[in-house]
């Protein structure tokens, strides 16, 4: 059993606990413009990430403030704040999300694995104007349902694809933001070369996100040469002195950091 199947079984349990309990509301400013639009520039976007923990590399900054570090990335320019909400595996939550949600005004992905319909009803309810949704973990028939039900509801959907396959069920669903995940969830091991193959045929209209594994500025940058038109980027942010810089100086961004 690889680890996504183990996050997956763990996932199957928490929703017969979200079934039985209510739904807390927090504000969320409108929908314009839409994540996709945002995503569309010409300079590449940067979707920063609060990480606690991983599975892959433990504990990462487990005692982080997510509003300090939230109000740097959106200070720096970031397109979406992604917040990892699973509390077993990557020790988040969504009280996280939800004080993101409240303290800056960019748009927030809820970073969770979504199973079920009630899952993308608590991230709407905590402040999520993202979702996302992997197609590894998701039979077409859910992940179509998930789908929609996620824009009927408002939100936008990260469809996360990590092989040619994926992708091609990620293009039947006629995804408008396609996430590239460069980690091999069977092995842990990152490869940007995933996101390299898979960014030759892209489609008319689709953003691009190059996800996981992102170190560098080079890195970042070769991928925008790639066609990427954001990059996902985790660790590298949550370990920097300054991810401001990193921020500014990939999407060539110039923001008030103070
Ligand atoms: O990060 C992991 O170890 C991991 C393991 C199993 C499933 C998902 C995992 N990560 C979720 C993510 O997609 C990453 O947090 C995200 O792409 C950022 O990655 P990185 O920049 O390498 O921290």
């Amino acid at each position: 059993m690889n680890i996504l199947d183990r996050i997956i079984d763990t996932k199957r349990l928490e929703v017969q606990q979200l079934k039985l309990e209510g739904l807390p509301l927090v504000e969320r400013p409108s929908l314009t413009p839409t994540i996709h639009q945002s995503l569309g520039g010409t300079d590449l976007s940067v979707i920063a990430e609060i990480k606690r923990a991983s599975p892959s590399k433990g504990d990462i900054s487990l005692n982080v403030d997510p509003v300090a570090q939230a109000k740097r990335y959106a200070a720096s320019g970031a397109t979406v704040i992604s917040v990892l909400t699973d509390a077993t595996y990557f020790k988040g939550s969504m009280q996280d999300l939800a004080a993101v949600a409240q303290a800056v005004d960019v748009p927030v992905l809820c970073k969770d694995f979504m199973i079920d319909r009630i899952q993308i009803d608590v991230a709407k309810a905590h402040g999520a104007r993202l979702i996302l949704l992997i197609v590894a973990a998701l039979d077409d028939e859910t992940l179509h349902d998930l789908y929609d039900y996620a824009y009927a509801n408002g939100l936008e959907v990260l469809v996360e694809v990590h092989d040619a396959t994926e992708l091609e069920r990620a293009e039947r669903l006629q995804a408008k933001i396609i996430g590239i995940n460069n980690r091999n969830l069977k092995k842990f091991e990152v490869n940007l070369e995933t996101s390299l193959q898979l960014l030759k045929t892209k489609s008319e209209n689709v953003r691009y996100i190059s996800e996981s594994g992102i170190k560098t500025i080079e890195e970042a940058k070769m991928l925008h040469a790639a066609g990427a038109d954001g990059i996902l980027i985790g660790e590298t942010l949550m370990r920097a002195d300054d991810p401001a810089e990193f921020i500014q100086t990939v999407s060539g961004a110039h923001h008030d950091t103070h």
